[in-house]
Parts: C-alpha cells; sequence; structure tokens
C-alpha cells in the first residue's frame, strides 16, 4: 500500500510554506517508506517558498485517478487552490482566510470521499479567519462540522505521553458549563475507542485530570468533581473502562502517576497542553479522534516571528506524516 495523505500547509503568511518545502526536501528524516504527500495550497506560494529558501521543488498535478504514487524527494503533488492576493510572509491578510478554510474543506471532503487516506494539517490562525467574518475556533471543530460528527477529542501525543481534552477551544470563563455528565462520558468513549481501535491499546487505562486545585479538596474547593465527574467516570467504570481519577491535575501529571496511564484526559486546553508541550514540543503530534477519517497535525502554530526566514523546524510536521502513515497502514490491515 502507498498511502495517499493530503497536506494542508495552513496560514499562508505563516511558516506553513516553508515547512511543505522542507517537507518536501527531507522526508527521509520522517516516514522511511513510500508515501504520496498531495499538497493542497495556491503551487505559486509554495514555489516563492522554495526560492526564497534556495532549494529545489518540484510540483507535481496531482491526478486523483491515477493509482498512488511515491513521492519524488524535492517533490510533492499538487491540487491547486488559488490564494485570493498574493501572501507575504509575517503580514496577517483577512483576505486569503476564505482560502484557508476552503483547503481545509476540500481537504476534509477528500478524506470523507476515500480520495486520500489521511490527512495531515500545517498550522493555521484563528485570528485571522475570525478577523474576515467567519467563525472558526479550530480544525478540530471545522472538521467534526464537515463531517457531521458531534464529538470528537482532541489530543496531543509525544513519546510516551498522550493528553486528550475534555474542552478545546473555549474561553476560561465557560470550561465550567462546558463540562456536562453528557459530554464527559462521550469524550471518554471516544478517546478509549481510539485507544484500542486505532492504537491497538486492547486495555486502555485513562488516567482523568478534576476541574478544581486539588480536584476539588472535598468540595471545599470547587464541586464539580462530585456532582459531575466522579457520577461519570463511575458509570463508565460499571461498563468494564479502566479510568483513574478524577486526580488533581498536578498530581496526575507527575511520573508514578503517569506510569499508570495510557493517557490523561485533561478539562481543559490549558490544564494540558502545557505539560504535552514542554515534554514534546518539536516533535509532538495533534490528533483528531472519533472522525471518519485519520488526521494529524503540528503541535505549534504560525510562527509568524520567524516566517518567511528559513528557521522553520519541521520536526513535528514530519511526526504528524508518520503518525498519519502509520494510522493509515494500521487501518488497511
Ligand atoms: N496546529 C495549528 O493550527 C495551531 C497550533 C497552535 C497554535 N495555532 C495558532 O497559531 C497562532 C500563533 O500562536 P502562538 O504564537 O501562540 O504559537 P506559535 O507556535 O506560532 O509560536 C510560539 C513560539 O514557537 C516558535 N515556533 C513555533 N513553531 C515553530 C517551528 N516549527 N520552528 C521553530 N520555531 C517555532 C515561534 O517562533 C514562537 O516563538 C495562533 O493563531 C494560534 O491559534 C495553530
Ligand atoms: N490546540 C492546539 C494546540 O495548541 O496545539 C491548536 O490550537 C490546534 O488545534 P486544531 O488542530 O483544532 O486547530
Amino acid at each position: 500500500m502507498i498511502p495517499r495523505i493530503a497536506f494542508t500547509p495552513g496560514e499562508p503568511a505563516g511558516i506553513g510554506p516553508e515547512l511543505a518545502v522542507r517537507l518536501a526536501s527531507s522526508r527521509a528524516n520522517g516516514h522511511r517508506g513510500p508515501v504520496q504527500i498531495v499538497a493542497l495550497s495556491d503551487p505559486d506560494l509554495l514555489a516563492e517558498a522554495a526560492e526564497r529558501m534556495s532549494l529545489p521543488l518540484k510540483l507535481i498535478p496531482f491526478d486523483p485517478d491515477s493509482a498512488p504514487a511515491d513521492t519524488p524527494d524535492g517533490s510533492l503533488y499538487v491540487q491547486p487552490i488559488t490564494l485570493a492576493e498574493p501572501a507575504t510572509p509575517g503580514r496577517l491578510n483577512p483576505a486569503n482566510a476564505p482560502y484557508v478554510v476552503d483547503t481545509l474543506r476540500t481537504a476534509a471532503r477528500g478524506c470523507l470521499q476515500r480520495r486520500f487516506d489521511a490527512l495531515v494539517t500545517g498550522p493555521v490562525h484563528k485570528g485571522v479567519i475570525n478577523e474576515a467574518g467567519i467563525p472558526f475556533s479550530g480544525h478540530t471543530e471545522l472538521f467534526a462540522e464537515v463531517a457531521g460528527v458531534e464529538r470528537v477529542v482532541m489530543m496531543l501525543a509525544a513519546e510516551e505521553l498522550r493528553v486528550a481534552l475534555v474542552t478545546t477551544h473555549l474561553p476560561l470563563k465557560d470550561v465550567s458549563a462546558a463540562i456536562t455528565s453528557e459530554r464527559l462520558e462521550q469524550t471518554i468513549l471516544v478517546l478509549h475507542r481510539s485507544l484500542r481501535d486505532q492504537f491497538r491499546l486492547s486495555e486502555p487505562r485513562i488516567g482523568v485530570c478534576g476541574l478544581n486545585p486539588h480536584a476539588g479538596e472535598g468540595g471545599h474547593l470547587g464541586r464539580e468533581e462530585i456532582e459531575v465527574i466522579e457520577p461519570a467516570l463511575d458509570k463508565l467504570r460499571a461498563l468494564g473502562l479502566h479510568l483513574l481519577g478524577p486526580l488533581p491535575a498536578d498530581t496526575l501529571f507527575t511520573p508514578p502517576q503517569l506510569a499508570r496511564c495510557d493517557a490523561v484526559l485533561a478539562m481543559y486546553h490549558d490544564q494540558g497542553l502545557p505539560v504535552l508541550k514542554f515534554k514534546g514540543f518539536g516533535h509532538a503530534v495533534n490528533i483528531t479522534l472519533g472522525l471518519p477519517f485519520i488526521r494529524t497535525s503540528v503541535d505549534h502554530g504560525t510562527a509568524l516571528n520567524i516566517a518567511g526566514q528559513n528557521e522553520a523546524d519541521c520536526g513535528s510536521l514530519r511526526a504528524a506524516l508518520a503518525q498519519a502513515v502509520q494510522l493509515a497502514e494500521l487501518r488497511a490491515l
């Protein structure tokens, strides 16, 4: 099998175009087997990035009706989507936001139609997309909408650590109300199923963080653990799931507790992701669980401060590609 992977380089003024060029030129450091990488992008954007970086880049028109073929070194297949205006590295332009969203929607639809075996995404800038008048909180939420799936789960993985989130991109003041029994149960079931079926862990062990300091200190520092989290965990334990917690996050993220878990479930974005990124920034992978297609992504943002300067590190993108290929190969078994 030669996996056919859709790749969206993301925000055109960010480091995505450079990462695409670097991926083409040094793919051997990531996934080593044959793989067809199809960039959904403006070809001129990629060609300009390659020229700035003094690296060769051959863009091969993608033919969806041809058999999957390996990507030669220094090349990418391309499905062209045209920018509204030329992009300048480091300078956000809301006029190009519809282009970014178009690349994501087109790639996701291609996956749903089985035209691609998986999707790897580069970084987008959520702010500029909203400034353009397009409500957007992240890839995760957009792909759930395109696929018509009610509950997906964001999980980032680095080395031995996997961190999944109950809530994703929402203001901190809204987190408590968003953590309902129903949402928690659905999230844990999606995570459990993915660890078992996609990551081949026969009896996944999930460590669950509390929401409040010291997991609520017996109700003296918040009651969400008593009223929402513990009842949901009890219900799922009765179904046979191996769940640890709710434990205070600063206890669960210690080596002895982590050794007891295959994944940690954090209640909100900045409870879990800083730990994960401290452990693995630069080679961690963001994986959306619960979609009807495989989607992986980089662990970093658009890095506007270094865009166009040939400084962007491609480690996380390579890891995201390797993870997507591995999941696609496992699915094909
Ligand atoms: N996968 C995604 O689409 C994704 C992920 C995270 C953040 N974002 C978005 O990116 C935008 C900017 O976010 P931010 O500034 O908080 O985070 P950022 O990751 O863009 O930058 C944080 C720091 O890390 C550096 N950095 C990031 N990636 C790098 C790379 N590959 N090589 C070398 N250095 C790198 C940057 O230069 C910067 O100093 C926001 O709009 C945010 O929402 C998108
Ligand atoms: N929460 C992610 C992170 O901090 O790395 C990032 O914003 C990307 O999320 P999406 O894949 O949903 O865009």
